[in-house]
């Protein structure tokens, strides 16, 4: 993908794992808001549904190869049962989201919630502590803007000429199944 100077012209994908849906369904919410508030267009945008958080590093690395996209955002919620494979599901996302960042070159960000409990994820999924969803979709913009412009512009402080182009516009949902 060639660089953006603006929200209008940025192209995300959002890979949302249905597990704790009632979760990621808040979160994604939460990102597509945000992508709105910052003028990220609604076509702009693919949402691919995957079973559970294991899965979202393959679709993401999928994505990210597709060359269609400046940044994959992925969302996930795991909340700590009884047994270790909590701690199994939270690392293969992790490194599944890192590996899909280092072999496809385009930015996947890591909005997977790592909870005890589901009172945790309720207050991050537009609770009291926030939308982690939308704080993700947050880094996609400026994330992805200060990256485009640190590679493609010389001198790099035009990256502070970017950075303001930001205006609101209306962004629904739009969706896409692998
Ligand atoms: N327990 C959680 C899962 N487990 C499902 C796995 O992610 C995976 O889909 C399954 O093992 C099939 O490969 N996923 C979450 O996202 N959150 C959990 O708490
Ligand atoms: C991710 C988890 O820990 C959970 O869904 C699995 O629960 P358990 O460890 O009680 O089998």
């Amino acid at each position: 993908m060639g660089s953006v100077t603006n929200t209008q012209a940025l192209r995300c994908a959002v890979v949302v794992a249905r597990f704790n849906e009632i979760i990621t369904k808040r979160l994604l919410e939460g990102a597509l808001s945000t992508f709105n508030h910052y003028s990220v267009l609604e076509d702009n945008i693919d949402v691919v549904w995957v079973p559970g958080s294991f899965e979202i590093g393959v679709a993401a690395e999928r994505l990210g190869k597709s060359q269609k996209y400046h940044a994959i955002l992925c969302i996930g919620a795991v909340i700590r049962g009884d047994t270790s494979h909590y701690d199994v599901v939270v690392n293969s996302a992790a490194s599944g989201v890192l590996s899909a960042g280092l072999n496809s070159g385009v930015p996947c960000i890591f909005g997977v919630l790592t909870c005890d409990n589901m009172d945790q994820a309720l207050n991050r999924a537009g609770g009291k502590s926030g939308n982690k969803g939308s704080e993700t979709a947050l880094t996609a913009d400026k994330g992805n803007l200060a990256v485009a412009a640190f590679f493609s512009v010389s001198p790099p402080q035009k990256y502070f000429v970017c950075v303001p182009v930001l205006r609101s516009i209306r962004c629904g949902s739009h969706t896409t199944y692998l």
